[in-house]
């Protein structure tokens, strides 16, 4: 999920923070006070305009995007709070990242990536199809691209290098990465937290088919898990128009469909299979894909972005 520093679209500069990090999309900072030295139990996570596709970062970014994101997750952590407390200290943040930025309580982040499937798709269904069963669950016959699972599934993943792909972990691995206990209930609440975006989300006509949230503890060691980076975005999951919920062939996406289907046709003179970066996305693509993270937000929360 991270690339080196410096991708295309850059990272801001901000005045009073140091660059910790930066993934495809977001980035990480490290507040300095006024003393000039670094809080120790703070973060800012910033959420840019970036948009990845097909494993590609497009170009432009998408106006507002890193914004209604930003408050979209926020309004999730909120629905969330009986379920799981969350990393969330404020929105009181630079006014070059204002919107799309939260100041978070600085955790030690679990090296698992949690992710649930409601939906069968991707690379879950890859593995069913090779063997009948995702992550160690065996699963009913007969399932197809986009079929809804009885219940959400656990299926986690290592979290990968810089570059590199995460990889699936079993049980036993999970286990041995963070003990029983603690796995079990990553397990229970990565899966509480999909079957309640998917009840609220359901209501609203779209359906999250998966979900990737990362949990972590305080330093300390006091308390349990915190649920922390952003959770139920369509960044971190994946958003399919219910209307048009059909198994048995890939599903739309809710957001990316107009930048897939115009890398994919041939008024953008790319192949997917040539190994080179995507051409410019034009402006209608641009303008379409903004309008569908504003109208995801507005359905989900009842507010007006
Ligand atoms: N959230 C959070 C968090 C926290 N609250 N405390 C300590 N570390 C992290 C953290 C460090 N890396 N990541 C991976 C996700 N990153 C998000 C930003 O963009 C890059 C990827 C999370």
């Amino acid at each position: 999920e991270s690339v080196g520093v410096g991708e295309a679209g850059g990272s801001p500069v901000l005045d009073g923070y140091r660059h910790m990090y930066s993934g495809k999309v977001r980035d990480l900072y490290v507040p300095i006070g006024d003393d000039g030295v670094e809080a120790d139990d703070r973060l800012l996570l910033v959420a840019s305009n970036r948009l990845s596709a097909y494993d590609w970062m497009m170009s432009p970014e998408i106006p507002d995007k890193g914004e209604v994101l930003t408050r979209l997750s926020l309004w999730w952590f909120d629905q969330l709070a009986d379920l799981v407390p969350n990393h969330v200290v404020s929105t009181d943040v630079p006014d070059a990242v204002a919107g799309r930025a939260v100041v978070v309580r600085r955790l030690e982040m679990l090296k698992v990536e949690a992710i649930a499937r409601a939906y069968l798709t991707g690379g879950g269904l890859e593995e069913y199809e090779r063997g009948g069963s995702v992550s160690g669950v065996v699963l009913p016959e007969g399932l197809v691209d986009g079929s809804r699972l009885p219940s959400p599934v656990f299926t986690p993943t290592t979290k990968a290098p810089v570059g590199e792909h995460d990889l699936p972990m079993a049980p036993d691995e999970v286990e041995a990465e963070l003990g029983a206990d603690v796995a079990a209930e990553v397990s229970r609440l990565t899966r509480a937290i999909l079957a309640r975006g998917n009840e609220i989300a359901g209501e609203r006509g779209i359906l999250i088919a998966d979900t990737k949230v990362e949990f972590g503890v305080a330093p300390d060691g006091s308390g349990g898990l915190v649920l922390a980076d952003e959770v139920l975005t369509p960044d971190s999951s994946r958003f399919w128009p219910a209307e048009l919920w059909e198994p048995g062939h890939p599903q739309p996406s809710f957001d990316k469909q107009f930048v897939r289907e115009w890398l994919t046709s041939a008024e953008s003179g790319w192949s997917r299979s040539s190994g080179e970066a995507p051409p410019e996305l034009p402006a209608h693509v641009v303008e379409q894909t903004r309008a569908k993270y504003v109208e995801a937000y507005e359905r989900l929360t009842g507010e007006t972005f």
